[in-house]
């Protein structure tokens, strides 16, 4: 196992490594049970990597179970980026339509996409050309066609993070999910909020922080919102969310080994735990080269490969407890069946709403944004 990007999980490493009692005790002390709670499927046999798990919550006297089943999507790119872009967003279409029936035939209610899904994560090289002409518009964009469709089809709510072409307002470009309703409506989108300057990702070139706050999405399925990629190492952009009342939150992703692995496991799982909501974590799958050489200041010298897209999607309920991330290479799809319900009766356990203290933090805050605030420390004199 010499390269990172042969590991195909870190946890069927664990299980392959493991059994028996060791196995139960690691289960119990990493993801928080010893039983993974395999959600039967019908699929088997496709090319692609496919796991299903069940995330119950107790009985209640008062309110019925809120069933419903989520899924997430990674994939790599499809043709190589030097081909016409047409093409290698169709291309992008082709492979994973049958991912995406195979959710609805799995009975998945509410789909996420990775972020900028239909196409490449070009932002690396900081070109205008030919990348800007992916970015498309939120309700008539090819994306957004092309899954009208599967929305209605399987009367499926789908979140499709897009490169987002703004034609009424300047032409503007933003990174942003689009969310598509059971009846293949758009009922309306997110802009990420946390542009990164780190690495690679040299999104800066091409968009502006967002500017559509924490809006939470009430679907027939659900509270819903999304926390775009970078926006995961930010607890106060979670927390909004949560404080907008989601029960689900989203986290469509496009990052590298090498930059944010050992992160990965962490952010998403601790914003569930905080923020007593479901999180899903979606990353990209394999690696992007690009027809030109670039840098990005950081001492590196001139490459055209953007690193390891190492997948690793995976699902947290409010109580802390995870699902196995899906392949480190491959394309997958992960389903999670939730009771919802889980989301009040760990705020009843815990207590973490209850005992935000919003107030306090609040002009602490506003104060800590002024030009001339003084941090309150106390000096050793
Ligand atoms: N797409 C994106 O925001 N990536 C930044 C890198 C990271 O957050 O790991």
């Amino acid at each position: 196992m010499g390269s990172t990007i042969e590991l195909s999980s870190l946890d069927k490493l664990v299980s392959d490594t493991l059994s028996g009692d060791a196995l139960k005790e690691f289960n119990r002390i990493h993801y928080g049970r010893t039983d993974h709670h395999d959600l039967p499927i019908k699929t088997n046999n496709v090319n692609f990597d496919i796991a299903a798990y069940n995330f119950p919550a107790k009985k209640e006297e008062t309110r019925t179970p809120r069933i419903v089943r989520v899924g997430v999507i990674q994939h790599s790119i499809a043709i190589s980026t030097d081909k016409p872009i047409t093409e290698q967003r169709q291309g992008i279409f082709e492979k994973i339509r049958y991912i995406i029936e195979t959710a609805g035939d799995e009975g998945v209610n509410i789909l996420c996409l990775q972020e900028a899904w239909s196409m490449p994560f070009a932002f690396c090289t900081r070109e205008k050309q030919p990348w800007c002409e992916f970015a498309e518009s939120v309700h008539n964009g090819p994306s957004s066609q092309f899954l009208k469709e599967f929305a209605t089809k399987y009367g499926m709510v789908i979140i499709s993070p897009i490169l987002e072409r703004d034609e009424t307002h300047g032409d503007t470009i933003w990174n942003t999910a689009v969310v598509i309703n059971e009846l293949g409506n758009v009922i309306g989108k997110h802009r990420k909020n946390h542009i990164p300057r780190v690495g690679d990702f040299n999104e800066s070139t091409y968009y502006f922080e967002g500017n559509t706050g924490h809006p939470v999405f009430e679907t027939k399925f659900g509270k819903i919102a999304i926390n775009i990629c970078y926006g995961r190492h930010h607890p106060l952009n979670w927390l909004m969310f949560g404080i907008n009342g989601a029960e689900i939150v989203f986290n469509p992703s496009a990052t590298v080994a090498g930059l944010s692995e050992h992160l990965w496991g962490v952010e998403a799982r601790n914003a569930a735990i905080a923020n007593s909501y479901f999180t899903c974590a979606i990353n990209r799958v394999g690696t992007e080269i690009f027809p030109n050489e670039f840098t990005s200041g950081d001492g590196k010298s001139a490459h055209r490969e953007f690193g390891h897209f190492y997948g690793s999607s995976y699902i947290t309920a409010p109580d802390g407890t995870r699902t196995p991330g899906l392949s480190r290479i491959r394309d997958g799809l992960l389903i999670a069946q939730l009771d919802l319900n889980l989301c009040r009766q760990i705020k009843d356990k815990w207590g973490f709403t209850m005992t935000q203290r919003l107030n306090l933090y609040a002009e602490s805050l506003n104060n800590a944004g002024k030009h001339d605030f003084q941090p309150q420390i106390v000096k050793n004199n």
